[in-house]
């Protein structure tokens, strides 16, 4: 058991008086000589979605694949729920990664293709409750993607039976299996047809506030990220340059490069980001789904193998089995 961090001063509490679920403090995360995230700090509290904009190459990635405990800090601290990640290891380490699941972008790739629905939530349940009883578990199964808006009928299927949004709710069952108390969404919907990207946004939004969970949103798309973000925190060459309410940083930007990220947003996807229900919204749904800036359909960059002379990875024996995170790639 990894004692948590000390002490729990003011500065490290929310304001319900609880740890943060995520608090990075001082981060920079090194590719040989290149700070890839270079003194980063902010903290989500207990069913907050704090999101990561910022263009490609800032670094967003990198602090993603170190949140999920996948790449050592050179220097920083990442906690969850008070407990330093980046000074755990092995069992803790990977106790603390299960609290921490991911979405990828690309629903197809981050799913075993052999595998049925059933199959694919089954994995992640043994890891996460090994004393499960198989009946137990085929009723966890069930409840779990009908949380996900998927019925008993998808359970003898493969991903190549299913559209790419129902892919991605089973991505989403498979994450909350581990009940996690962080999801990751790593450009939760940029890959799907914009006519199921605003149900994905939906159930995002509807799984957060019934289960209380805290969102890490990475994404190109100021329109997702109108619709999921409590909070953004704009990155730039490896660093915050700023942070603040969504609906503050998205229509009074302090920062002349926040204003230039706006600014770029082209024609439908600027008017979803900052026009409303009418803009953006997909047959009445409430979510804007306007199309990525920029962030059309690309490999999951979670997904990129560490080089050898690049950020510490976390040895491989240290991650545990076939979660989200693990079998996905
Ligand atoms: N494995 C690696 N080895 C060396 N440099 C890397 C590696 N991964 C990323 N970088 C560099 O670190 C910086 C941050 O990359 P990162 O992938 O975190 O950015 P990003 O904001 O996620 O970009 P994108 O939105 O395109 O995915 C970039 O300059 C990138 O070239």
């Amino acid at each position: 058991m990894i004692p948590p961090d000390t002490p729990n001063t003011p500065d490290t509490l929310d304001v319900s008086g609880v740890p943060a679920v995520l608090r990075v403090q001082d981060l920079v995360v090194t590719y040989g000589q290149h700070r890839a995230v270079d003194g980063v700090g902010f903290r989500i509290a207990r069913g907050e979605s704090y999101a990561v904009v910022g263009e490609s190459g800032c670094g967003k990635t990198t602090l993603a694949r170190t949140v999920l405990g996948l790449l050592r800090p050179a220097a920083g601290e990442v906690a969850l729920e008070g407990v330093r990640l980046d000074q755990a290891r092995g069992r803790d380490l990977r106790a603390l990664r299960r609290r921490v699941q991911i979405v990828f972008q690309n629903p197809f790739a981050a799913l075993n293709p052999r595998m049925t629905v059933a199959r694919l939530v089954d994995e992640p349940l043994r890891l996460a409750q090994p004393d499960l009883t198989a009946a137990g578990r085929a009723e966890a199964v069930s409840a779990l993607l009908a949380s996900v808006g998927l019925a008993d009928r998808f359970l003898g299927r493969r991903p190549h039976e299913l559209s790419g949004g129902q892919c991605q709710r089973v991505a989403i069952a498979r994450a909350l299996a581990m009940d996690p108390v962080l999801l990751v969404l790593d450009e939760p919907t940029s890959a799907l047809d914009v006519s199921v990207q605003a149900q994905v946004l939906n159930l995002l939004a509807d799984l957060r506030q019934r289960r209380g969970l805290a969102y890490l949103l990475i994404s190109h798309d100021l329109g997702v990220v109108r619709r999921l973000a409590d909070r953004i925190g704009v990155m730039r060459a490896g660093r915050l340059v700023e942070e603040g309410p969504a609906q503050q940083v998205l229509h009074v930007p302090a920062a002349d490069y926040t204003r230039a990220l706006i600014a770029a947003v082209p024609g439908r996807g600027r008017a979803a980001l900052v026009g409303g229900a009418e803009a953006g919204d997909e047959a009445g749904s409430g979510a804007a789904g306007g199309p990525a800036p920029g962030g059309g359909a690309r490999a999951d960059p979670l997904a990129k193998p560490a080089p050898a002379t690049g950020a510490a990875a976390v040895p491989a024996s240290e991650l545990s089995a076939p979660s989200s995170i693990g079998s996905s790639q």
